[in-house]
């Protein structure tokens, strides 16, 4: 199983480019909507937020009122990393769960959507980092068109992670969404063009040769291992 990991910044376009992936057949893991699933009424992972943040962030029905949560989390920092803390690891396994459901329903490869790839371990299993890249100043635009949100709301969400700058140095392919809708579109369908090549290649040559399955998971992991000892020089 070929696995792609695909993020960006806030609003650079990653669920823009996920959808066009998906019209194209492409199967999606989509971290964001995980995350929502794991904090759905009656949830663990709800109730420790309750444990944490306390009722004020629960809406009258007993859910999570995500616009009051964010607001404390974005701002504080801590409180943030509390956060991670309690719904990352739900999250990562109901990805990897996910995963294991693609690889059984027979699919060659598939495209983690995971806004917090680089933050995070799963970049490092990744086969391939795509990052979804427009400048800052794009970013924050579309943030405050798309969600009505004050410039300040919006740069605080954006200092929130690793800059779009510095996520681009872990990219093997970088899309560039700073253009057209369109243009983002051609890149996008170049991408599966190649994820298709690539993939068919290792398919055949895992069947044709047995032991070419075990050398290529090997590569992967050993330049997985090398870019990040290079990374974190
Ligand atoms: C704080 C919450 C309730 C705010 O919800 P809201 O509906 O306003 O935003 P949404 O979930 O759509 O996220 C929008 C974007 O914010 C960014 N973001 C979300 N959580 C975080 C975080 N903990 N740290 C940094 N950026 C984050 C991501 O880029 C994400 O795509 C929500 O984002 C959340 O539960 N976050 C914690 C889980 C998480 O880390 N999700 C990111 C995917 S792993
Ligand atoms: N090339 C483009 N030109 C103009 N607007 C765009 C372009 N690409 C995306 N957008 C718009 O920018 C906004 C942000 O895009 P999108 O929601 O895909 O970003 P995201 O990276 O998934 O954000 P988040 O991290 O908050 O989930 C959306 O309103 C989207 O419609």
């Amino acid at each position: 199983m070929w696995v792609v990991g695909l993020t960006g910044g806030i609003a650079t376009g990653k669920s823009t480019v996920s959808g066009l992936l998906r019209d194209k057949g492409v199967p999606i893991v989509d971290a964001d909507i995980i995350a929502r699933k794991v904090v759905e009424p009656g949830t663990t992972g709800l109730k420790q937020i309750v444990k944490y943040f306390g009722e004020v962030v629960l809406f009258p029905d007993g859910s999570l009122d995500r616009k009051k949560l964010g607001s404390v989390i974005f701002n504080d920092e801590s409180k943030r990393k509390r956060l991670n803390t309690i719904l990352h690891p739900a999250i990562r396994r109901m990805m990897v769960w996910e995963v294991v459901k693609h690889w059984l329903c027979g699919k060659k490869y598939c495209v983690l959507d995971v806004p917090l790839l680089i933050e995070g371990p799963l970049w490092k299993w990744v086969a391939q980092v795509a990052v979804v890249y427009c400048p800052e100043e794009i970013q924050l635009e579309r943030l405050v068109q798309r969600d009505g949100s004050t410039r300040e709301d919006a740069s605080a969400r954006l200092s929130s992670q690793l800059s779009i700058v510095d996520k681009v140095k872990y990219a093997d392919v970088v899309i560039d969404n700073s253009g057209t809708r369109e243009n983002l579109e051609s890149q996008v369908t170049a991408l599966v063009y190649d994820l298709e090549k690539t993939v068919g290649w290792t398919w055949m040559l895992s069947w044709l040769i047995p032991p070419y399955g075990i050398l290529s998971a090997a590569w992967i992991l050993t330049r997985r291992a090398i870019s990040r000892k290079t990374k974190s020089n």
